[in-house]
């Protein structure tokens, strides 16, 4: 078969010049910047380079996963929605940069991003198909979790590119009219980002949701005290952030922070606390809970994608489904901490309670993206060399 042989080669040959580039890490201040008087050829020129630039780099790495791992029917089929969605944008490399082309490529990224919506899921599902087949031995599971990081904050990263290209230039109603004159969703939003996010607003988002799981399954929930330096208040703390982010970071940990307080709880579960201080370098969130708190040895599981990977419950008792329930909520909420440069940090007091803080930066031109590079070091860690 001439034919499939030569389109084979051609897409290794086109993945073997793209991984050779380290991608591009933008921060929140440039997208802002280039948002504010957006040009799409500009962008559809950075973007039909930098998208397979940063798609071959993590499709590099997923050859080198363990054979076990690859092998899985899920990791297969996540390698190839990698695969078509590289060959669909690299189709556009020698299109000139007008119309129609343009549309198409914007139409193309909305096909690629829904393509790739339960990318986590099935990547889940084939680290659950391992450890139901195999024995996994430390070092595998070392470098499952070292790819995982790695390959959950590569999809960020494309997701946010292709956020802002489709939110910019996108035909969503009224999306045109609010690139032009920065009308749309409050007038303010540059794409994804919002110049003006309020922390306490999404605070208070985030909790009431998770408040209404937490009633829904354990019939109370805690109450949620709001301080600023310690001191309560009620007061706007604008940062310029992605409040989509933000959300789904606190999110998460008011659900966990809610499950240890009411199954340590009976009665009068006591609040918890959210601590918000702006620093010269650094915005930071604190959220206490006096949960009971986990031991050390538990607290770092908590971030590993082999111990957090169990049958996930099953879909139609919703209700009996616990508060928390085995996502990958926390790694993936630290990868977002740490997309823009941030973190996000756990400390627990067991026989009390936990502490867990994100942390943000407070200047947007320090909020780079932090990207993983395929090159001989990352190649190393998979196969040491023979
Ligand atoms: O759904 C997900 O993705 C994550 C699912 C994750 O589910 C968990 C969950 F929500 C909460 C806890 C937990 C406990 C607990 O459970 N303490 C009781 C126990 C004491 C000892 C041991 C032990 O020795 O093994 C285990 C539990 N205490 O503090 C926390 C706690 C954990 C985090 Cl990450 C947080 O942000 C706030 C917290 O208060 C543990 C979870 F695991």
């Amino acid at each position: 078969m001439r034919l499939a042989g030569t389109i084979f080669t051609n897409v290794t040959k086109m993945l073997d010049f793209y991984s050779q580039f380290n991608p591009s890490p933008l921060s929140i201040k440039q997208f802002i910047d280039f948002g504010l008087n957006a040009c799409e050829r500009k962008s559809f020129l950075f973007l039909r380079k930098e998208l397979p630039v940063r798609l071959a780099n993590i499709m590099k790495e997923i050859a080198l996963l363990p054979e076990n791992l690859l092998r899985m029917p899920s990791v297969g089929m996540v390698n190839q929605w990698y695969e078509r969605s590289f060959e669909e944008i690299i189709q556009f490399e020698k299109m000139e940069p007008e119309q129609p082309v343009l549309t198409q490529f914007c139409e193309r990224l909305i096909h690629i991003r829904n393509r790739h919506a339960d990318v986590v899921q099935t990547m889940a599902q084939g680290v659950l198909e391992l450890k139901e087949s195999h024995e996994v031995d430390p070092g595998t599971e070392n470098s499952i979790q070292y790819f995982l990081d790695r390959f959950y904050m590569s999809r960020i990263s494309i997701r946010m590119l292709i956020n802002q290209h489709t939110l910019l230039f996108g035909e969503q109603i009224g999306a045109k009219q609010a690139s032009v004159n920065g009308m749309g969703n409050g007038g303010r939003h540059i794409g994804s980002i919002d110049p003006a996010c309020d922390v306490v607003a999404v605070v208070r988002d985030a909790y009431e949701n998770a408040r209404f799981l937490c009633d829904r399954y354990y019939l109370a929930s805690p109450e949620l005290e709001l301080l600023q330096n310690g001191v309560s208040s009620d007061r706007p703390m604008p940062i310029v952030y992605v409040p989509s982010h933000l959300y789904h970071m606190l999110f998460e940990l008011f659900k966990n922070a809610m499950r240890a307080v009411m199954e340590t709880h009976e009665n009068a579960p006591p609040p918890i606390q959210v601590n918000l201080v702006n620093g010269k370098e650094d915005v930071s969130v604190k959220m206490s809970d006096r949960g009971g708190g986990i031991p050390r040895s538990v607290s770092d599981l908590l971030f590993k994608y082999m111990y957090s990977t169990a049958p996930q419950p099953s879909k139609s008792d919703s209700h009996t489904v616990p508060l928390a329930g085995y996502g990958y909520g926390l790694p993936i909420s630290r990868l977002y901490a740490r997309y823009f440069h941030g973190d996000l940090v756990l400390m627990s007091c067991e026989g009390y309670g936990t502490d867990a803080v994100i942390y943000l930066k407070a200047l947007s031109n320090e909020a780079n993206e932090l990207l993983p590079v395929f090159n001989r070091t990352s190649s190393k860690f998979y196969r040491p060399v023979p």
